[in-house]
């Protein structure tokens, strides 16, 4: 039985391209996007960067897996997580735990990220980025939770528009279905 799905979360490194590729995704589904980074600066009036200086790395992670949570509760919603946010333990059972939710994981080499984070302005201030002596440990150590996800695009050489082009294809052959949502009862799903 395909399994019927009702939220993809795109998860990956920074410059993985998820806030990118996201909102074509959803116009491709015709569902609404959403980027916990995002929400967070918007709920707050601060910049990611004002956050971390602000609250460190410890608070930050706490707003964060507190907005993603509620942002789960959304249907036919493409969700893109900020790139640390799967450190977070409750953030990873959220995402194992719920049938609905399809997990999407956006790759590249760890240079093209880099690059690519570094031509975006306000690098320079950019959270992680800077600690240059930790990034490929921290790259690493994350890929073991990013490789769990249900479906893995290596975005390297692709358009974002290709990268959501293949989502789509992988959706299409894997075993989902995408919820239409009519007829459904609420719930947790
Ligand atoms: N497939 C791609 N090819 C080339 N450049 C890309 C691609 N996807 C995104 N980019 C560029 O890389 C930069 C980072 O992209 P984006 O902000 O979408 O990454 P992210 O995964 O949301 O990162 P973060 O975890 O920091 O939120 C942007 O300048 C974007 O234009
Ligand atoms: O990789 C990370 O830890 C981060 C990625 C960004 O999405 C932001 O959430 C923030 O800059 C931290
Ligand atoms: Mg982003």
């Amino acid at each position: 039985m395909p399994r019927e799905i009702f939220r993809i979360v795109l998860v990956g490194f920074m410059g993985a391209g998820k806030s990118t590729a996201g909102p074509l995704l959803a116009e491709r589904l015709g569902w609404e996007f959403m980027d916990a980074d995002q929400c967070l600066a918007r709920r707050t009036g601060q910049t990611i960067a004002e956050l971390f200086e602000g609250q460190g790395e410890a608070g930050f992670r706490e707003m964060e897996a507190t907005i993603i949570a509620e942002l789960h509760e959304r249907q036919e919603v493409v969700l893109a997580l900020g790139g640390g946010a799967i450190e977070t333990d409750s953030t990873r059972r959220l995402l194992s735990e719920s049938t609905g939710t399809c997990v999407v994981f956006l790759n590249a080499p760890l240079a093209v990220l880099i690059e690519r984070c570094e031509s975006q302005p306000g690098a320079a201030v950019r959270p992680i980025l800077q600690q240059r002596e930790t990034l490929s440990e921290r790259f690493h150590s994350r890929l073991q939770h990013y490789e769990r996800a249900h479906v893995t695009i290596d975005t390297h050489g692709l358009s974002p528009e290709t990268v959501a082009d293949r989502i789509m294809d992988r959706l299409r052959d894997g075993p989902f279905h995408l919820s239409s949502l009519a007829g459904h009862s609420s719930g947790k799903r």
